[in-house]
């Protein structure tokens, strides 16, 4: 691949990259760079989250060294999965084996786990440079990034201690990357403020788009939700199975929720069906999507660009419900190869079916 073309790859369908010349300087040199996602262990995996996980792949296949963290006491900060942290463990090594199932070559990609980092005193000591030159209004605005608002940590101090961990993860792998969702900015540029103060890698920020909850944003005005209210209130989450299609739904299911689904007509911003469109399905070079409609409502169409699938509905040209059926055929296409993933691999679909349980009884 030539600097181009990687380059190329890495920032395919990224929102935000903090800064491209710093990604741009560095791959034309031609270093050897070290990039990380971080993501809390904490249940079933939501088509969200194929929005990075697509990413990771990119940037494997770019030949970034990847290290994946399974923030496993970050997840018990956030008091997931009743703090239970063999279910957590179990919960990271399932996000492991989606991964697999869309195709990330698993040899290629670095698993840790956030135990072995804190059982290094080396870690302690970099968290409390990290503490010493940040304030504490700093640390209590970060908090978005772990899907909370300032507030809720006033009766647990361990969440104020988490901003300033997720910074500390990225200066101990000592990382020239870091891959999160939008809503991760904050933790991003704290980790990059504090690295000149400390004299660290400054790491690049690549930002993936925030798929919208199958709820979309009800009554709001599109035009009023900030990013910050989208990312706690709004955007899919395992923590609200009713926003979110999981990737091993069976066809039946998915089809279910996307007829059910928010999808305003003509109207494209936080409509969670147009994000299923631009952020997954035409995503992936080729695409097209069928429309298949009677004649008397305008006859079959094939649509061939995001673009085009967008004029067409801002235009009114294309009913909500149409665009409804034929994003659910089209999803449950995409989904297929993670459904077979699951069926034949047991030891996965156990894990599954466990954390399936505990999803249900708490
Ligand atoms: N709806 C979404 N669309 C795209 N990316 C997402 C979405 N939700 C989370 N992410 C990304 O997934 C990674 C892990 O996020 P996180 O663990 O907070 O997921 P979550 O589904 O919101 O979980 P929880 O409901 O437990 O808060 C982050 O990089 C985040 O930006
Ligand atoms: N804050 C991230 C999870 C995370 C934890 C630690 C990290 O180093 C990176 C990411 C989330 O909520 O999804």
């Amino acid at each position: 691949m030539t600097p181009e073309e990687r380059l190329k790859l890495i920032t395919r369908n990224t929102v935000e990259i903090v800064t491209l010349e710093e990604l741009r300087s560095k791959i034309e040199a031609g270093e050897k760079l070290k990039g990380y996602l971080g993501f809390e262990p904490s249940g079933l995996f939501h088509i969200g989250w194929l929005v990075w996980a697509n990413k990771v792949k990119d940037l494997v296949d770019a030949g970034i060294e990847f290290y994946l963290l399974a923030a496993t006491w970050h997840a018990w900060i956030n008091d997931k999965l009743g703090g239970d942290m063999e279910l957590i463990r179990k919960a990271a090594r399932h996000v492991v084996d989606v991964l697999e199932a869309i195709g990330v070559d698993k040899a290629k990609l670095k698993v840790v786990d956030a135990e072995d980092l804190v059982s290094d005193k080396e870690y302690w000591a970099i968290l409390l440079r990290v503490a010493k030159n940040n304030t504490l209004a700093r640390i209590k605005r970060a908090l978005t990034i772990m899907g909370r608002r300032a507030e809720e940590a006033e009766l647990d101090f361990s969440k104020l201690i988490y901003p300033a961990m997720q910074v500390t993860d990225i200066f101990y792998l000592d990382l020239d990357i870091a891959l999160g969702g939008l809503d991760q900015r904050k933790a991003h540029m704290l980790a990059r403020d504090t690295a000149e103060k400390l004299g660290r890698k400054k790491p690049i920020a690549i930002h993936t788009p925030l798929l919208t909850g199958l709820q979309g944003i009800g009554r709001m005005n599109p035009s009023m939700v900030d990013e910050e209210q989208h990312a706690v209130e709004f955007k899919m989450s395992k923590s609200k199975p009713e926003t979110a299609v999981f990737v091993y739904d069976s066809p039946e299911d998915i089809e279910k929720k996307i007829l059910r689904a928010y999808c305003p007509a003509r109207e494209v911003k936080f409509n969670p069906i147009m994000e299923i469109n631009k952020y997954l399905l035409f995503a992936r070079p080729g695409f097209k999507l069928v429309i298949e409609r009677p004649e008397k409502y305008g006859g079959t169409i094939i649509v061939e660009s995001y673009e085009e699938l967008e004029k067409l509905y801002i235009e009114g040209r294309l009913h909500p419900l149409d665009l409804k059926k034929a994003t659910a055929k089209a999803l449950i296409e995409m989904l297929e190869p993670v459904r077979r993933y699951f069926e034949q691999n047991r030891e996965a679909r156990e894990t599954l079916e466990e954390l399936k349980k505990a999803a249900i009884t708490r």
